[in-house]
């Protein structure tokens, strides 16, 4: 038996981090929306073999137990005491160690998967649960749409999909490593954006209220230790985006704009000096992935 599955993407659209927790997590209240930027997971059924096998061309996707998705598997196996094997063939197109939580999205496309190809008969919350083991952001992936998550990141909350809008990500050629950026954050200095407001201007579809919130606390460690980010921000502002922020870790910028034509306009403008750039909507609601 074989099964594909999608694993989008996620955004930032409000980041703020509230303290450091004793466990050595920080406590975070964020807004994420999944993206129309996808990974896709193929899971083929091994009977005769109990072992976890990963296929990626990414040269940058560890092929054994670092891999994300591999780490799923082997918890469902785990926990279930399964004895068949896994065959998971990973084609990426989200950029990898780029803020955009595609380890943890192919991790939770991988949980949803098994769910069905070993019929486990888990609820999302079940999954969920257990991918907040592999990652702090898995679990957001697990469900995808649009939420607010508390916690170290696994609290997660649904709330109303943002207005569409045409959302552009740049990457620079640079990888972050988040454990860093949050190791670095001095959280005494920073200013931190409104995230109950965020979550308000989305539930009243404002869009405009939505662009004047966008705000987070991390970019300040990655954009002091990458000026290139802070140059695409720029950029991105200058070619005419509405709204303008780092997302997660980064280092990718994202975009929001609302109109066609000015879409074009910023995505033509960053592809003059970026190799890595994507137009893309926003996902919005839960919606069925596969
Ligand atoms: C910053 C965010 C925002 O969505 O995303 P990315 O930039 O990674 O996409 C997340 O908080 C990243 O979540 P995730 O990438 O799953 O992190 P984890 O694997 O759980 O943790 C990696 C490391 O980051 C630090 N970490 C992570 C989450 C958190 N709430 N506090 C932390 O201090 C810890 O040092 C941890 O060892
Ligand atoms: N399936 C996977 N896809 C991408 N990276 C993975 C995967 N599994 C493990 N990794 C590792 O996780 C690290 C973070 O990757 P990623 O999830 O893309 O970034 P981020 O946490 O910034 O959103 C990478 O450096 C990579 O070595």
């Amino acid at each position: 038996m074989r099964l594909s599955i999608k694993a989008p993407a996620k955004i930032n659209l409000s980041l703020d981090v509230l303290y450091k927790r004793p466990d050595g997590y920080h406590e975070v209240k964020m807004v994420m929306t999944t993206i129309d930027l996808a990974d896709r997971i193929e899971l083929v059924a091994l009977p005769e073999e109990d072992a976890i096998r990963i296929v990626s061309q990414n040269r940058f996707v560890p092929d054994d137990c670092r891999n994300l998705a591999y780490q799923a598997a082997k918890l469902l196996k785990e926990t279930f005491s399964i004895r068949q094997g896994v065959a998971i063939s990973i084609t990426k197109h989200i950029p990898v160690a780029a803020g955009l939580a595609g380890g943890s999205s192919d991790a939770a496309a991988t949980l949803r998967g098994l769910n069905k190809l070993w019929q486990l008969g888990l609820t999302l919350d079940e999954l969920a649960e257990l991918g907040a083991k592999i990652g702090s952001d898995v679990a957001f992936c697990v469900y995808g749409g649009t939420a607010l998550a508390t916690g170290r990141g696994e609290v997660i909350t649904p709330i109303a999909s943002p207005p569409p809008c045409w959302v552009v990500l740049a990457k620079p050629p640079i990888g972050v490593s988040t454990a860093e950026v949050y190791r670095n954050l001095e959280l005494e200095r920073v200013s931190h954006p409104d995230v109950d407001a965020m979550v308000r201007a989305i539930e009243r579809q404002d869009y405009a209220a939505i662009c004047r919130l966008v705000g987070n606390v991390l970019e300040e460690v990655t954009l002091k230790k990458y000026p290139e980010v802070a140059h695409i921000k720029e950029q991105m502002k200058r070619f005419g985006a509405d709204a303008v922020l780092m997302s997660g870790s980064g280092p990718t910028v994202f975009g929001l704009i609302e109109h066609d034509s000015r879409m074009q306009r910023v995505y033509n403008g960053l592809r003059g000096f970026c190799d890595q750039v994507f137009a893309v909507r926003m996902l919005g609601e839960r919606h069925s992935l596969d």
